[in-house]
């Protein structure tokens, strides 16, 4: 059998995908496991912020309109990246193992947030990353920064920036780890929802493809980002917003932190709370979110 396997071309997401082929290969050997790099809107449209786009599923269309045409068996993705709802007809069979959940301060200058001098300018598009940045630092000149890691980098080299943050697993993974100044780490600054982790998505009409695929997922890693992204559904979340989440295992429980802001001043509200079931966990610490105002950041995004 033959698995062909759709992905973006930016290196990171080959390097996603070379990972998930490879470890397919090793679960089921002999498998013929091939790629079908291909450009999607979200990578083609670098002029303009994301939210002001369209959002995430920009990164996922053209991967499943070739699912749905039979020119590709599955679709890898960022998890972070993947709307959290799927579209009819798909379904995710496999999480694989996450890595650094974690943001990274980048500078060639500074080595963190408050080393920066006043006004500094400091590049993200993340309207997350803004508002945490706002909330620490409401001196800081945010600019928008688009494109691959490494033209994130060439930027921040090229002097068009003091300092940037962009997430820990993409620079690891493309061999950049040494260019991380600081760690932005839990509880003081928190990830996407799923960030770090990859999701294999595949037709939902595929069980041969969707058994193949299963071997590859990690029930713990599952666990965590699920309730992060519950958490995220129940706040009708999407790019727009800064919505912020991390779940991670505590004894026979789960333990999840969510927070919701402004990119615009800098007002951010926080809640957490612990329990087994990653759905309800999720819609509780959304309700709580909720109850201390993050409806309004939401609806005024
Ligand atoms: N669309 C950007 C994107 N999607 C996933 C990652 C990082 C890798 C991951 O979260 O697994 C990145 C780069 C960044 O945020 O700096």
């Amino acid at each position: 059998m033959q698995l062909r396997i759709a992905t973006r071309k930016s290196p990171l997401a080959l390097w996603q995908t070379e990972h998930v082929a490879d470890r397919l290969r090793a679960a089921h050997p002999g498998l013929d496991v091939v790629l079908v790099p291909m450009s999607t809107r979200g990578d083609e449209v670098l002029d303009r912020s994301l939210a002001a786009i369209g959002g995430k599923g920009l990164f996922l269309k053209e991967l499943e309109i070739a699912m749905q045409r039979g020119e590709a068996d599955c679709a890898v993705h960022s998890l972070k990246d993947v709307p959290m709802v799927l579209e009819p007809g798909f379904a995710m069979p496999a999480i694989l193992v996450r890595a650094d959940y974690a943001d990274a301060f980048v500078s060639n200058r500074f080595e963190n947030i408050e080393d920066l001098p006043h006004g500094a300018v400091v590049g993200t598009s993340s309207l997350r990353r803004q508002a945490q940045l706002r909330a620490r630092r409401p001196d800081l000149d945010l600019r928008d920064l688009r494109g691959n890691v490494n033209t994130r980098l060439a930027k921040l080299d090229a002097g068009d920036y003091d300092a940037i943050v962009l997430a820990c697993a993409g620079l690891a993974r493309l061999g950049f780890e040494s260019r991380i100044r600081t760690r932005l780490d839990a509880p003081e600054w928190l990830p996407a929802p799923a960030q770090g982790a990859i999701a294999i998505e595949c037709r939902d009409d595929t069980p041969e493809t969707f058994a193949l695929l299963a071997a590859l997922d990690d029930a713990a890693t599952r666990e965590c980002v699920e309730a992060e992204r519950a958490m995220n559904r129940a706040l009708h979340g999407s790019c727009h917003v800064p919505v912020a989440a991390f779940a991670r295992r505590a004894g026979a429980t789960l333990h999840l932190q969510g927070l919701v802001g402004s990119a615009h001043d800098g007002r951010v509200v926080r809640a957490e709370s612990t329990g087994s079931d990653r759905e309800a966990l999720g819609l509780e610490v959304a309700q709580h979110l909720l109850s201390l105002g993050a409806r309004d950041f939401i609806d005024a995004q």
